[in-house]
């Protein structure tokens, strides 16, 4: 595992993007996996920096991203899909039949989630991975448990979680109780992963996760075993690791 640690927000957003942008300038239609959460903001404000610049092109880019609440109409302005309209989709020159989202609206969970599974087989798998990570150690919305899924599905969120993403919501009761995620098994399929993290309420799950014991029961623990990481942070976030 690679660590990069920077001094602030703005500085790891900046490392985060740049790792995106070699990607994308060395492989033009590649597959980035795509995150959600306040962490990701900054690096794709810079990615859009880099693209008005001229310094990138997204014409021929693929994504699929990491997960979306049950029940969300894609219009709703908490679902993942908006947020990835509003933080990056609507800014560059990315073609929207190349974006791909796990549809919120589909009831029918184990046939969207397997449906989901295929378009990323259908892409040829991820190249870049992008993470944040929850305060319980969840990547994507994997909550711990007791073992690793493996493939896409519907989760319960978990109390914390809910709580953690009520600030998004008028209220914690209008928090979606349900998402679709990718399974541990389908990040762990990337090729590379790069997960960004801030903020000193992360310092003890960032040394737990990748210091600590492999364990579904943290579920970001299992990055310790992927052959290509890359986990950029703040200094407060790296506080409490090893140095
Ligand atoms: N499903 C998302 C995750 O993909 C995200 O990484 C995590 C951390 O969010 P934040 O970056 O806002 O702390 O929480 C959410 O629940």
């Amino acid at each position: 595992m690679k660590f990069y640690e920077e001094k602030d927000y703005d500085a790891l957003s900046q490392r985060a993007a740049n790792i995106i942008a070699a990607q994308i300038v060395t492989k033009p239609d590649c597959v980035l996996g795509l995150a959600t959460g306040s962490s990701p903001v900054g690096t794709y404000k810079r990615l859009i920096e880099k693209y008005e610049n001229g310094d990138l092109d997204f014409s021929q880019v693929k994504t699929a991203n990491l997960d979306e609440y049950k029940g969300l109409t894609r219009d709703n302005d908490q679902s993942y899909y908006y947020f990835m309209h509003e933080n990056l989709f609507d800014h560059v020159n990315i073609c929207p039949e190349n974006t791909n989202i796990p549809d919120g609206t589909k009831e029918d969970s184990e046939t969207e989630c397997a449906h989901y599974e295929e378009v990323i087989a259908s892409l040829g798998g991820v190249d870049l991975q992008l993470l944040g990570l929850g305060h319980n150690g969840h990547i994507g919305f994997n909550e711990p448990a007791c073992d690793f899924p493996q493939a896409t599905h519907c989760v319960d969120l978990q109390e914390s979680t809910i709580e953690a993403n009520k600030r998004f919501f008028a209220s914690a009761d209008d928090v979606p109780r349900q998402a679709y995620t990718m399974g541990i098994g389908t990040i762990m399929r990337a090729k590379k992963i790069l997960l960004v993290v801030s903020g000193e309420d992360k310092a003890d799950i960032v040394a737990k996760a990748f210091f600590g014991p492999v364990t579904p029961e943290v579920p970001a623990s299992i990055l310790q075993f992927h052959p290509d990481v890359t986990i950029v942070g703040d200094k407060a976030a790296f506080s409490k690791i090893p140095h």
